[in-house]
């Protein structure tokens, strides 16, 4: 008689057979299609991850969640910010290669950057002009969100951390605008620093931290740097994961024009 198998961990799933563990009803073991043996590649190597993280059905809730009808163009204003923030990430790393924050080489290596580096141009380009670009999608889709209403219960919270995007990325273009270090930059930013430091009560402390003591110096420039490679992406990266959370959880809202689907409601499907 068979031994009976072991009880599972309470946890625990069985594995669903390997192709090379298969067997036909007499038990023996049948070898594995040529088919089979392709899929254990590309398949396998995504079942073997799956099956010890689990994510599928958190990707699936989220990639193939009901939008409501009437859903347009306007609904990818998010998205595209998105993509805006990781070109920028993406070219940002590309020039803090070559960047150098000291006051001295600061200007002379953005310049190198542009005029030596291979598709250097380009780069820097893209990352000057992906700055406005990412300010005028945000702009926009934080329009789309208020004059379609998804700022309401129960989306509040979405839209605050949305106003705190909205600062982060308006500081990333400040903290931008002071590395190249050249005379426009550096005046910009002073005047800059100097507004923060007229308002109430923290406007000093505020453009004493942001200048790194009382003057302009080495220390304001890597100051920027570090705020701007560092600090300031960290906090957008994580506000964004939970920003789309709250979008995949609450869901989408319907255009104004769109009457509600009372049944989906009910259903709590929308
Ligand atoms: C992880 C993200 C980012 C990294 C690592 C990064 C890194 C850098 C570096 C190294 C520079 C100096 C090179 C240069 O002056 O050409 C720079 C410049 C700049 N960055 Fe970023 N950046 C990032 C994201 C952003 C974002 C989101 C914005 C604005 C929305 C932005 C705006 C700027 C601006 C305006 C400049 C000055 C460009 C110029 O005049 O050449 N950056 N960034
Ligand atoms: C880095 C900046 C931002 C990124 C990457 C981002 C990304 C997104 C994405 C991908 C969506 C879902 C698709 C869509 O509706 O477009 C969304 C929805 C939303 N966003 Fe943003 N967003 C950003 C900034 C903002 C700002 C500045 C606000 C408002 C102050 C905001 C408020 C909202 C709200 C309320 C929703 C829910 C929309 C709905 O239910 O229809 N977001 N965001």
């Amino acid at each position: 008689m068979k031994a009976p198998t072991p009880p599972l961990p309470k946890f625990a799933r069985p594995a669903p057979p390997r192709p090379d563990e298969r067997v036909d009803e007499a038990g023996r073991p049948v070898r594995p299609s040529l088919q089979d043996q392709a899929k254990s590649v590309g398949v396998g190597v995504t079942s073997w991850v799956e099956e010890r993280v689990g994510l599928s059905p958190f990707l699936r809730g989220f990639l193939f969640r009901k939008v409501p009808k009437g859903t347009n163009w306007f609904y990818t204003l998010g998205s595209a910010t998105m993509f805006a923030f990781l070109s920028q990430a993406v070219t940002g790393v590309f020039l803090a290669m070559y960047y150098e924050p000291d006051p001295t080489r600061a200007y002379e290596s953005a310049s190198r950057i542009t005029n030596e580096v291979f598709l250097g141009e380009l780069v820097r380009g893209m990352h000057r002009w992906g700055a406005t670009v990412m300010i005028i999608l945000i702009f926009l889709h934080m329009g789309r969100t208020f004059f379609f209403g998804a700022y309401k219960y129960p989306r509040e919270l979405n839209w605050l951390i949305g106003v705190a995007l909205l600062i982060l990325t308006m500081a990333m273009g400040f903290t931008g605008y002071l590395l190249p270090f050249d005379q426009r930059s550096y005046w910009a930013t002073v005047v800059g620093v100097n507004i923060n430091a007229s308002g109430p009560i923290l406007g000093p402390y505020l453009a004493d931290f942001l200048r790194g003591g009382a003057e302009f110096g080495a220390v304001t420039l890597s100051r920027f740097y570090a705020i701007h490679m560092m600090l300031i992406p960290g906090l957008i990266a994580a506000l964004i994961g939970f920003h789309l959370y709250l979008v995949a959880k609450l869901g989408t809202t319907a255009p104004p024009w769109v009457k509600p689907d009372k049944k989906a409601l009910a259903k709590r499907e929308l």
